[in-house]
């Protein structure tokens, strides 16, 4: 036959050059020429508001040489790259000295927006930084930066992926340990390069579909060619599902594991809150009924992000508010990602053999059926999903609380539970353990294994790709050229994910978020 040795090599050449005008469409749509927003320069206050130290106020665009050379007295020369000069910061128009500070030059396109970029690290007093903003924004051409702008233009420079400018978000909004670690992750790359190694593999298998297209007739083009497709395809498939099927880890922590506090009234779940978040943000008192509202609050456990709600007492409300609290209640156990199940200990059976009969009963009646977890997912999903609370453990005698501890834990199909007392704080050692690996397993560990999914929008486009991809197979054996649109619509979506293929809202959504400066 005529290929079988110099296949591989003929193939890669030929193949790329015949299939690049059939792939016009998908390239047409993601080259990022020049960006959307306009291109002059722009300013705007990086470091945080308010009095500070240092204030560090940021220049992006081509006057950027001119604005330093003005407003730092650098008539002759514009200091080495990348290099801190003590200066003096003047008015453009009066030469008034606003300060003295530390100016930096980033020549484009070595710099974070791949323009020509330049700093001012001056005092951080409101007086200074108004002066030199005011300063900036006089001169001709210079304006103030929309929020996300510096970042806009990094990404249409090409010097960051979508993902990439999206893990850099989460990172400025970090508020612990594993959302830093996570976005940490996302913003150098990983879940980038994965979504680009999927892209390029179907590129390869979409090449590979429209060259059989085209020379297959012409026997030019071995059988083989169309299995090794399958079998690519095949595998990118059950990739792209497994990275799918990570029960919303990443996601959660990115946005905050939901934990609620449930239970009959009066049992103690405001105070649990309380004792959790460490201040009276509920209102606590022995009439049964008192919480109505949802009360939120977030809290970092062990370095993970938890979202922790109090809700009303569940009990057949006696009017119309306590109804709706109730209702507002029970909606939020079923959004939960874990439920705290609050009990009064001092309303257990005195026989320990009875607690956990009674601990069921009690659970069945404050819990709706889904958050015990799926039939199909059995008791597993109910023990990750749930955990018992036995409050007002100080009004119970010692012995009888080993008793029914020793009970419970050889009593099987109850969720874990714990004794505490909100008024002694005995026990919440154990039960912040507790708490902590169950927000632990909810979030997965952001520094091992593959990067994680976190974000909806990401999760839509892949389960669109993965669709894409069965039509790939519905096809193959049918319509060739109908299976290949079915690889060039996962293309196409996993280009939406990483930016290489954008539509401005979606761009618009992303950078909104970004703060002034960034
Ligand atoms: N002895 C003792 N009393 C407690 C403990 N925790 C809560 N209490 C008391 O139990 C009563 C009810 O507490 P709350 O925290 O308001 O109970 P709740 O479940 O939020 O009540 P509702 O909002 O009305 O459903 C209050 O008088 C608390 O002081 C505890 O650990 N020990
Ligand atoms: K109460
Ligand atoms: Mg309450």
């Amino acid at each position: 036959m005529f290929l079988s040795t110099s296949w591989g090599l003929w193939r890669s050449t030929f193949i790329t050059l015949k299939t690049l005008s059939r792939l016009a469409p998908v390239r047409r749509l993601c080259i990022p020429t020049d960006a959307v927003c306009d291109a002059g320069t722009i300013f705007a206050l990086s470091s945080g508001h308010g009095r500070c130290g240092v204030a560090v106020v940021r220049i992006s665009g081509p006057a950027s040489s001119l604005v330093l050379r003005n407003m730092a007295g650098l008539t002759q020369t514009l200091p080495p790259p990348r290099t801190a000069l003590l200066r003096k910061i003047t008015d453009p128009h009066t030469k008034e000295l606003l300060d003295r500070g530390l100016v930096f030059w980033f020549p484009g396109p070595h710099s974070f927006t791949g323009e020509d970029s330049a700093e001012f690290h001056v005092h951080g007093g409101p007086a200074v930084i108004t002066a030199v903003l005011q300063g900036l924004g006089s001169l001709k051409g210079v304006r103030p930066a929309e929020a996300g702008e510096f970042t806009r233009r990094a990404f249409h420079a090409g010097k960051l992926g979508l993902t990439e400018v999206e893990g850099l978000g989460d990172l400025i909004h970090a508020e612990t340990e594993a959302q830093r670690r996570q976005a940490l992750r996302q913003m150098d790359g990983e879940l980038e390069r994965l979504y680009k190694d999927w892209s390029s593999r179907l590129k390869r298998c979409l090449a590979h579909v429209e060259a059989f297209i085209d020379f297959s007739e012409d026997e030019l083009i071995e059988e083989g060619v169309l299995n090794q497709v399958d079998r690519s395809v095949q595998r990118l498939q059950t990739e792209i599902e497994n990275h799918l099927r990570d029960k919303r880890r990443g996601e959660r922590l990115r946005s905050g594991v939901q934990v609620v506090i449930t239970g009959v009234t009066n049992a103690g779940k405001s105070s649990l809150l309380n004792t959790l978040c460490q201040r009276p943000a509920a209102i606590v008192s022995p009439i049964a009924g008192t919480t109505r509202d949802v009360v939120e609050t977030s809290l970092d456990i062990g370095g993970f992000p938890v979202l922790l709600s109090d809700t009303a007492g569940l009990r057949d409300g006696l009017d119309s508010v306590e109804k709706e609290g109730v209702r507002r209640a029970r909606e939020r156990v079923e959004q939960s990602d874990l439920t705290l199940v609050v009990v009064d200990s001092t309303q257990l059976p005195p026989d320990p053999q009875q607690v956990p009969a009674f601990l069921q009963g009690y659970l069945d009646s404050v819990l709706p059926k889904p958050s015990r977890g799926h039939p199909e997912e059995g008791t597993e999903a109910a023990a990750d999903s749930v955990l018992l609370v036995l409050n007002k453990s100080d009004l119970v005698p010692e012995v009888q609380k080993e008793r029914t501890e020793r009970e419970l834990r050889e009593s099987l199909g109850l969720p874990p539970a714990c004794f505490l007392s909100c008024h002694t704080t005995t026990g919440l050692g154990d039960f912040l353990t507790l708490l902590q690996s169950r927000v632990k397993t909810l979030c997965g560990d952001p520094l091992s294994g593959a990067p994680s999914l976190t974000q909806a929008r990401h999760r839509a486009h892949l389960q669109q790709s993965v669709q894409a991809l069965s039509l790939y197979h519905q096809y193959k054996n049918q319509d060739l050229a109908l299976a290949a649109e079915g690889v060039r619509l996962a293309l196409t979506h996993i280009g939406r994910i990483t930016g290489r293929i954008w539509a401005e809202d979606i761009l618009d959504i992303i950078f909104r978020d970004f703060c002034i400066g960034k």
